[in-house]
């Protein structure tokens, strides 16, 4: 049986309070599988950002439980959730955040340097389709390509979870397409446990599990018994 590499229990996050408190987060109990290649979808506002940052590790929840694995997250220090980022979380986030004075093996080797048993920069940037560019600079590529990068950079510390903000949100379909034909591709080869927000609806399909917010609540879980290649996407 599947094990569940993250786990919510009634998971909720409240911003401000009184008159003006925002309900971001009600009560949100669900479970994403080892391996898994995870879609939330929403629209904007549901909560799909509040939940994806509680589960790295850069937010906390007002009240309810998350797990990693076996280790509680809502009951972690600050000192263990900066561990928890740094040893098993890749982030990749709608802009790219590159350092623009860097090339691509630059960019990936400043992850790679602090990491305990990183993958070659070259070798993170062959499986994102960037090993012909690994000498180039950001201004010198596409946004999709930049976005590719990012993700180099995500994985090359063997990370055991990839989350992913909106990571086509700043693309048209034709480089978004390329940047989740990556993401399959890594959570295919490497079994990297892939949570990926979008509002985008078709992308749902390349998911093995789709998780639907609405107002902070979720509105439908789903697994998809085949699932369609990011090449074949409409949207
Ligand atoms: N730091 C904050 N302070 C106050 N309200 C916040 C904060 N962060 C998020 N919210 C509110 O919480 C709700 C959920 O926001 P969230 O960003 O999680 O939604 P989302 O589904 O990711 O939306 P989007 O697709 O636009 O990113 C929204 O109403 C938002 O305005």
């Amino acid at each position: 049986m599947a094990e569940a590499v993250f786990r919510t229990e009634e998971l909720s996050r409240q911003y401000g309070s009184g008159a003006a408190a925002v309900h971001a987060l009600r009560g949100i109990s669900v479970e994403m599988m080892a391996g898994e290649l995870t879609v939330l979808l929403g629209p904007s506002g549901s909560g799909k950002s509040t939940f994806l940052n509680i589960l790295g590790g850069l937010d906390k929840a007002t009240s309810g439980r998350a797990w990693f694995t076996d280790h509680e997250l809502t009951a972690m220090s600050d000192r263990d959730l900066t561990r928890y980022r740094r040893d098993h979380v890749g982030f990749v986030f709608q802009f790219y955040n590159l350092v623009p004075s860097l090339t691509a093996k630059e960019n990936v080797a400043l992850v790679t340097e602090i990491a305990a048993n990183p993958m070659p920069p070259e070798e993170a940037l062959e499986r994102v389709g960037m090993g012909h560019r690994i000498d180039h600079f950001p201004a010198e590529m596409s946004g999709g390509e930049q976005q590719r990068v990012s993700v180099a950079r995500a994985i090359a510390k063997r990370p055991q979870v990839l989350l992913c903000d909106e990571p086509t949100g700043a693309l048209d379909s034709k480089t978004g397409v390329q940047v989740l034909a990556a993401l399959d591709r890594i959570n295919r080869d490497l079994g990297t446990t892939t949570v990926v927000i979008t509002h985008n609806a078709g992308i749902r399909k390349m998911a093995h599990r789709v998780i639907r917010f609405q107002d902070g609540a979720l509105s439908g879980v789903e697994e998809n018994a085949e699932r369609v290649r990011p090449e074949e996407l409409e949207w």
